[in-house]
């Protein structure tokens, strides 16, 4: 069973690396320039310090893509769709791994929904939990989950794609699985906000914890197992982001509560699926006051501060 990652972004060139202690991989990028200086220096500039492992075949040939059983998928969520839909006729039958976390916004549907919607002719299925490409890449120990409906199939991808540093955990939750990777990067966003303002650990934690609430809320409410994210996914994933400075989407709500620039050329997964969750919870009448209260920052129509105030100005209730 071959091996393919399309995207040689950071995560996908860290799974390379990765899955690359197993056998040969194909890492292909769209920009034949970065590809030709990857292939000559063995080195990402987009992951410091890393060499590529000699069984990484790096190409920007699409057809090296096609040419795998398995093919992870390593672009941006709010790009995936546009991937899958270009590619379409050409991944039929084929296992395709979404390794992005966030929610489309013009569909407002998770990734491996999109595959699904797509490509009704593959294997759907998602990598996701709390694992920074730069720690994969290093050799790290890492825990992620691999969600796909059909076990079967979601038990053969747990096998093929577990290295010596990447230990798979398996669910065929996959509205759960995605909807944990999607929203811990809009609640990292919420938490860097808390943080730069200078509201203190302890907001940081309670915004932690009633964004779990509202995590498990919209899983119930999508046909996902609200249980799902106590797991990697969630949980696991959640913690890393809203804890670390290495995540982007945690930087990018501690610039924004510290009124500073961040990089627009940096990939910030949340920002998207803040204003796609905001819309889905007012659309179907979910109560999500903090991804709510995010998309107004966001919109820059209240400040962190207002924000906090306003969270705390909601009614008395119970836990
Ligand atoms: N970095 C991390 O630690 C982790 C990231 N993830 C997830 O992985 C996903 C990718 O993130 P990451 O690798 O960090 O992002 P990067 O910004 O490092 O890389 C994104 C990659 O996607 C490529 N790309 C963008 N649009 C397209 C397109 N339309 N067709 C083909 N390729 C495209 C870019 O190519 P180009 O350079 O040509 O624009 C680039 O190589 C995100 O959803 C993120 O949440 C998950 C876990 C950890
Ligand atoms: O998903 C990640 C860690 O699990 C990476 O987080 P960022 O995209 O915020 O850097």
């Amino acid at each position: 069973m071959s091996i393919a990652v399309a995207g040689a972004g950071a995560f996908g060139t860290a799974l390379a690396v990765s899955l690359a202690q197993n056998g040969p991989v194909t890492l292909w990028a769209r920009d034949a320039e970065a590809v030709k200086t990857m292939s000559e220096t063995r080195q990402n500039p987009r992951l410091d310090g890393v060499t590529l492992h000699e069984n990484i075949h790096v190409s920007a040939d699409i057809e090296t893509v096609f040419a795998a059983d398995t093919i992870l998928l390593a672009v941006p969520a709010q790009k995936l769709r546009g991937f899958l839909s270009e590619h379409a006729d050409r991944l039929e039958g084929k296992s395709l791994v979404s390794c992005a976390k966030g929610i489309d916004a013009s569909t407002m549907t998770g990734t491996v929904t999109s595959i699904r919607e797509v490509v009704p002719e593959s294997t759907a299925a998602l990598l996701t939990g709390p694992s920074f490409a730069a720690d994969i890449a290093r050799n790290l120990p890492t825990a992620l989950t691999l969600a796909c409906q059909d076990d079967e199939a979601g038990a053969l991808l747990q096998k093929q794609l577990t290295t010596p540093n990447l230990r798979l955990y398996r669910t065929t939750d996959t509205v759960g699985a995605e909807l944990g990777g999607s929203l811990k990067n809009v609640m990292a966003i919420a938490c860097g906000a808390c943080i730069g303002e200078g509201m203190g650990d302890s907001a940081r934690a309670a915004l932690m914890t009633r964004g779990m609430t509202e995590m498990m809320r919209l899983a119930g409410a999508l046909g996902g197992r609200p249980d799902t994210m106590m797991g990697l996914s969630g949980f696991g994933d959640l913690v890393l982001t809203c804890t670390s400075e290495q995540s982007r989407n945690y930087r990018y709500g501690l610039a924004l509560g510290r009124q500073e620039n961040f990089d627009p050329s940096i990939t910030v997964e949340g920002v998207a699926t803040t204003h796609a969750v905001a819309k889905l919870a007012r659309a179907r009448g979910i109560d999500m006051p903090i991804v709510t209260m995010l998309a107004e920052l966001l919109e820059h129509d209240v400040s962190v501060a207002e924000a906090i105030q306003a969270l705390f100005s909601r009614p008395l209730k119970e836990e």
